[in-house]
């Protein structure tokens, strides 16, 4: 309501007034101002300078609940509405008379007996006779209930997650920093608990989104269940909860509320007819002991979370010094992985796979390296998930993809014929929308043949097998490159997918060649692993070969190729180039069997130093 409505209100009804006067008999004025009063959507009122109400408008009447306007007469606000309400409109009302200054845009609100909530935004005026003389006040309010709950909604959705209804990490911070300022004041500890769900990501993948929705709803009742009140609970996005202990009284404490947390979300959830076992990671930080601000509280408790997760989850783990150390590590390597590509210190290595009959070599894998000016070779395992984190995976693997087919071609023009070569692809590039484009261009630029180029996927990688990643698949197929699964047999999920996707190799993981003369289950494992890739029409390649034992083993098992440490590690691009050209594949189909298997340090030694050992 203006302030321009609010006057010309005030002017009618003057007029009307001084019209009446001048007749008295004039009916039409009285039915003008009852007209006007009957039907403005606004809740209008007159009052006198003891406020109490001496007309109102009908609309008024029905947001009071009053079935005729004329009820509300000789009433006071106190009558009507709220002690808080009637007691602000009683001392704005009494300043408007004494000061005869108008009040404009003044928010109301009632909170009504059923728990009802309304608003109004009044302007209210002085009221004056044909001398100037205040003998009341009058207001025009409009009723903003439906826009003040639009607001609240919208609030609550900036500050809530969707799904469950929980504080999301805007919301959590704030209340994390209250919690923290008391705190303070109070000389007492905040324990800050990021709860991560074993295994969600399986829920999600084999029982649809729609279950693991329902299961994040479920574990948000369950936790809200198992919490005191004064806890706080929020949920960070993903399977990622975090619960803020806002006082921490006595030591074990907190270890109570982790255990309870472990324990509630232990126990089944029955969910559209399955039965869902998850587990729970929790990360427990503290103030004061550990950090004294919201964000490295969250940040330590996810490294701590972490931590448990890498003691094979179900359990918490508490955030610790050599954490810190570590997480300082993992930071400064962040900072140092900007730019290291353009700083020349990324090179890449290159490992010969070998044919178990033969000992020709049948290709090479190129290997990731980053060479730290200070602290010198850095294992691919450390840095590619940082890589990841920056979201620096994809310009490092396509310089990867590139420096390996120019490898193969400059050995090409030294004479050096490499029938192929395997280059790792992480789940970043394999996802980002363009991978097939990108690798034909690749292609395109080097002259690499795509015949000669196999991109490796991990099995975790591909462990969704949505219609994206096996249209992601076939277009890299439709390039002509060959794909082979990576570490195969250490995902869960294994047979599920194998039938789907166009795939021409699995490359059996180190871990079951490893065992395979000590532990007959293992030999067992590896075997049936072959006979999988056998019947599927697949080719295997045997991972981590470091002894002749090995070597036989996959040969007997009818494994086409092998690579490992026994023939030689991975090589920067000259010596590997040195080491292929030497290369003596085998006289016979069963080469000699050396009398025993060199202990792993002294093969690396000899194959990294020597040329093949294998002529
Ligand atoms: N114990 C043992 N290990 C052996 C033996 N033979 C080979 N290895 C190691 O096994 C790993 C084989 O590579 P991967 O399974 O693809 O596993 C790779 C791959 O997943 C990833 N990676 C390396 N380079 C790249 C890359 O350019 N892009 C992506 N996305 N990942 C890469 O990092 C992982 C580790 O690479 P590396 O440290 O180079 O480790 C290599 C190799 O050095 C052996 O006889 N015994």
């Amino acid at each position: 309501m203006t302030m321009v409505s609010s006057v010309s209100l005030l002017l009618v009804i003057r007029i009307i007034a001084l019209r009446s006067k001048q007749d008295s008999k004039n009916q039409i004025d009285h039915d003008l101002l009852e007209a006007f009063l009957n039907h403005i959507p606004d809740n209008v009122f007159f009052k006198d300078r003891d406020s109490r109400f001496v007309r109102i408008s009908r609309a008024m009447a029905d947001y009071i609940g009053l079935p005729d306007p004329k009820l509300a007469e000789g009433k006071l606000d106190s009558d009507i509405f709220s002690p808080e309400h009637a007691g602000q409109a009683l001392a704005d009302e009494r300043e408007i008379i004494r000061t005869g200054q108008p009040q404009i845009g003044v928010e109301e609100k009632e909170t009504w007996p059923d728990g009802r909530e309304s608003w109004v935004l009044t302007n209210k005026l002085p009221l004056t006779d044909h001398c100037g003389q205040i003998i009341g006040t009058m207001g025009i309010a409009r009723n903003i209930t439906d826009w003040k709950l639009a607001e609240q909604r919208l609030q609550h959705m900036a500050l809530h997650d969707a799904l469950t209804g929980l504080p999301n990490r805007v919301l959590l911070q704030d209340r994390l920093l209250q919690a923290i300022a008391l705190a303070r004041r109070s000389k007492n500890s905040v324990a800050v608990l990021m709860v991560d769900l074993d295994r969600f990501k399986n829920v999600n993948d084999f029982f649809g989104h729609n279950v693991g929705d329902r299961l994040l709803v479920g574990v948000a009742a369950r936790l809200r269940a198992t919490l005191r009140e004064s806890d706080i609970l929020a949920r960070l996005g993903g399977d990622e909860f975090v619960i803020v202990v806002p006082l921490v009284l006595a030591d074990g404490d907190v270890e109570t509320v982790a255990n309870k947390v472990i324990a509630a979300l232990c126990e089944p959830f029955q969910l559209e007819g399955h039965t869902l076992q998850i587990g729970t990671s929790v990360g427990i930080s503290l103030f004061p002991a550990d950090g004294a601000d919201a964000t490295t509280l969250l940040q330590f408790s996810d490294a701590a979370m972490y931590e448990a997760k890498k003691k094979g989850g179900g359990t918490y783990c508490f955030f610790t010094s050599e954490l810190a150390n570590a997480l300082r590590r993992r930071q400064t390597l962040e900072k140092n992985l900007h730019g290291a590509c353009s700083r020349g210190e990324f090179a890449v290595h290159y490992q010969p796979l070998i044919s178990t009959s033969s000992g020709q070599v049948t290709g090479v894998e190129a290997l990731l390296r980053w060479n730290h000016p200070e602290e010198g070779l850095i294992s691919p395992i450390e840095f590619i998930p940082r890589l990841e984190d920056l979201g620096l995976m994809v310009d490092v693997g396509d310089w990867v993809l590139k420096t390996a087919c120019l490898q193969i071609m400059s050995w090409r023009k030294k004479g050096i014929t490499i029938p192929r070569v395997a280059v790792n692809v992480s789940a970043q590039q394999f996802y980002r929308g363009d991978l097939a484009r990108s690798v034909e261009q690749i292609l395109c630029e080097t002259g690499l043949r795509p015949d000669c180029l196999e991109l490796e996927l991990t099995e975790s990688l591909t462990l969704d097998d949505s219609a994206i990643t096996i249209e992601i698949m076939q277009s890299l197929k439709g390039i002509g490159v060959s794909l082979s699964l990576d570490d195969f047999g250490t995902g869960w999920s294994s047979l599920s997918y194998l039938r789907q996707f166009p795939i021409d190799r699995l490359k059996i993981d180190k871990s079951f060649l490893r065992d395979i003369s000590s532990d007959p289950a293992a030999a067992r494992i590896a075997r049936s692993i072959l006979d999988l890739g056998n019947n599927l029409g697949l080719s295997c390649i045997g991972e981590g070969v470091e002894t002749w034992v090995q070597r036989e083993y996959l040969y007997e098992q009818g494994c086409e190729e092998m690579q490992g440490f026994l023939f030689s590690r991975a090589l920067p691009p000259d010596d590997c180039g040195e080491l292929l050209r030497s290369w003596e594949p085998w006289k016979t189909e069963d080469p000699e069997i050396p009398e025993t298997s060199l202990p792993i340090e002294e093969v690396s030694l000899t194959r990294v130093v020597g040329p093949a050992i294998c002529s």
